[in-house]
């Protein structure tokens, strides 16, 4: 079913109109002195989330004319195909059904075959963390992608609930300096090899499970079934490797939106099944919510509507995430390839050029270390970068003290980019490290901040497994809800291939130093290397 463009719809030129009239011009500090309700009004209780999305650059009619967009371009009628399991992912022919793997028993399509998947790749989880039979100390993934970064995300976000006495590893890239200090640390008869690749033939996955394996039998390894297993929908490809024990997936999972699936297995050994259940049931109740709640209420989609509001109308070209909670520290990570390689894409669903910013720029890293680093130039850089604080009520640590300082340093940075300093408040002020003979009025134009610097503030009771789901599914509704919006299809990657079919190409000029046919660059590139 095809559905209108959005700089086509009504809306899209409203909003073109609205932005010139008034959006450009909004004062976040105005708009809260004109309006003591404007903080409740832009609030949202999502399940395990509340947001408060007051401190951005919009108001009421932004906000109206944003769900008319949304309404526009069918966006109810695109997320129920989602859900419905249609082949939205046209240029795969693959329906999209990340939602049906956190689906509880007998909802959703394909419950049989998930359920049955999830019952024993549990059953498995719980025999490992059975450290006096299983013997199993040290686990390492082996993925890339979609099969690493989901698990190396949430393990360490959940480590107040992990097993204290198994030890988790992640290997993604084939430069060995990946592996190799791992491999250093480990004994073969403690260790458990997770082989998480979806289609199995992912180079940088597959060349370290080949170096793992032998480094095992190296090593005094003798029973590679026990010690390693696969994660695949390709189970042939992981029984031809040597595996016995495979956890298999489907096609209509995607990489990126994988860790429901049997690729969350590193974080059911760490936080054992029932955790893991709370994991997936915390994702479910956002996926009731997002198909459920009215578009006005819908944290998803008014966080994605926002998104667009930011990257078409007001240019942003990229937004930073810190996460106030140090066990998030690879949430911004994991966004990065949520986000962009959905949305980092040039043309729509049916094949035309887009005329409009799609994804934007996704970075961040956790509050407070990012203050120290690059929020100098959030504060006075010449771009405006929206920033999504996240925050955490009950920490799972007894530093209450830290925790508090945490929480002050999360709103202060909010606060200071909406209110910044003008050049005669600076005046005002003395500065210890001021230069005394510099002109004062100069010296306060450095020491002015403009303000008005957008931001999103996520606050969850706790960073238990349930809202760790809830949260990331959030994201997910939200990456659909703009890629809805901007019709393009959020589900493949071709962009991705290109690389890869040029390393395969170049790998075998490494042995033989064949230059023939490549650009100067290159060739050089490729010479000096060699040398
Ligand atoms: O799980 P696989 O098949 O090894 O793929 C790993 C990753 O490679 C990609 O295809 C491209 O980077 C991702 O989408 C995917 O998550």
């Amino acid at each position: 079913m095809s559905h209108p463009r959005c700089d086509e719809t009504i809306a899209w030129t409203a909003l073109g109109g609205h932005y010139e009239a008034h959006g450009r011009e909004l004062d976040l500090r105005e708009a809260f002195a004109r309006d003591a309700g404007r903080a409740a009004a832009f609030s949202l209780q999502a399940p395990e989330i509340f947001a408060d999305l007051s401190k951005n650059l919009w108001d009421d009619s932004t906000r109206r004319l944003l769900v008319e967009l949304a309404e526009g371009v069918h966006l109810a009628e695109r997320r129920d195909a989602m859900f419905a399991g249609e082949p939205i992912n046209t240029t795969e022919g693959r329906p999209v059904l990340h939602t049906a793997l956190r689906a509880p028993r007998g909802a959703g399509p394909f419950s049989d075959e998930v359920h049955e998947v999830l019952d024993r790749l549990l059953a498995f989880a719980e025999r490992v963390r059975d450290t006096a039979t299983s013997g199993i100390t040290d686990i390492v993934n082996i993925g890339i992608g979609g099969s690493d970064l989901g698990p190396q995300m949430a393990v360490p976000a959940l480590d107040a609930f992990a097993h204290p006495g198994l030890r988790l590893h992640f290997v993604s890239n084939v430069d060995g300096h990946d592996i190799a200090p791992v491999l250093r640390r480990l004994n073969p008869a403690t260790t458990l090899f997770i082989i998480a690749s979806k289609t199995f033939t992912t180079q940088e996955t597959m060349a370290n499970a080949g170096v793992a394996r032998a480094w095992f039998l190296a090593n005094g390894g003798t029973d590679t079934r026990k010690h390693f297993v696969g994660v695949t929908t390709n189970l042939k490809a992981a029984a031809e490797f040597g595996i016995t024990e495979t956890f298999g997936f489907w096609d209509w999972v995607g990489g990126r939106y994988s860790l429901w699936s049997a690729i969350g297995l590193p974080l059911a050994i760490a936080i054992g099944a029932d955790h893991f259940r709370a994991f997936l049931a915390g994702a479910h109740a956002m996926d009731q919510h997002f198909a459920q709640a009215p578009l006005r209420e819908n944290l998803p989609v008014q966080l994605g509507l926002l998104d667009v509001w930011y990257r078409n109308f007001h240019h942003f070209s990229s937004r930073s995430v810190a996460p106030y909670h140090q066990g998030l520290k690879r949430f911004p990570a994991y966004l990065q390839q949520l986000e962009m390689e959905s949305n980092g894409k040039r043309v729509d669903s049916e094949g035309r050029a887009l005329r409009l910013g799609t994804s934007p720029v996704v970075w961040g890293e956790p509050g407070t270390n990012g203050q120290h680093a690059y929020f100098q130039m959030l504060h006075q850089g010449t771009d405006v970068i929206p920033v999504e604080f996240i925050a955490v009520k009950t920490p799972t640590h007894e530093h209450a003290d830290l925790h508090t300082k945490a929480l002050a340093n999360c709103l202060a940075q909010s606060q200071a980019l909406m209110l910044g300093k003008t050049a005669a408040e600076a005046a005002t002020e003395s500065a210890p490290t001021a230069s005394a003979t510099l002109d004062r009025t100069v010296l306060s134009r450095h020491r002015s901040f403009p303000g008005n610097r957008p931001s999103t503030t996520l606050v969850l009771d706790a960073l238990t497994p349930r809202a760790l789901g809830a949260l990331i599914a959030l994201y997910e509704h939200r990456v659909f809800t703009s890629a809805a919006v901007w019709g393009i299809n959020a589900f493949d990657q071709w962009g991705v291939e290109l690389g890869k079919a040029l390393c395969n190409q170049l790998l075998p000029r490494f042995a033989s130093g064949d230059l023939s046919g490549l650009d100067g660059s290159t060739a050089a590139l490729l010479q000096r290397l060699r040398a």
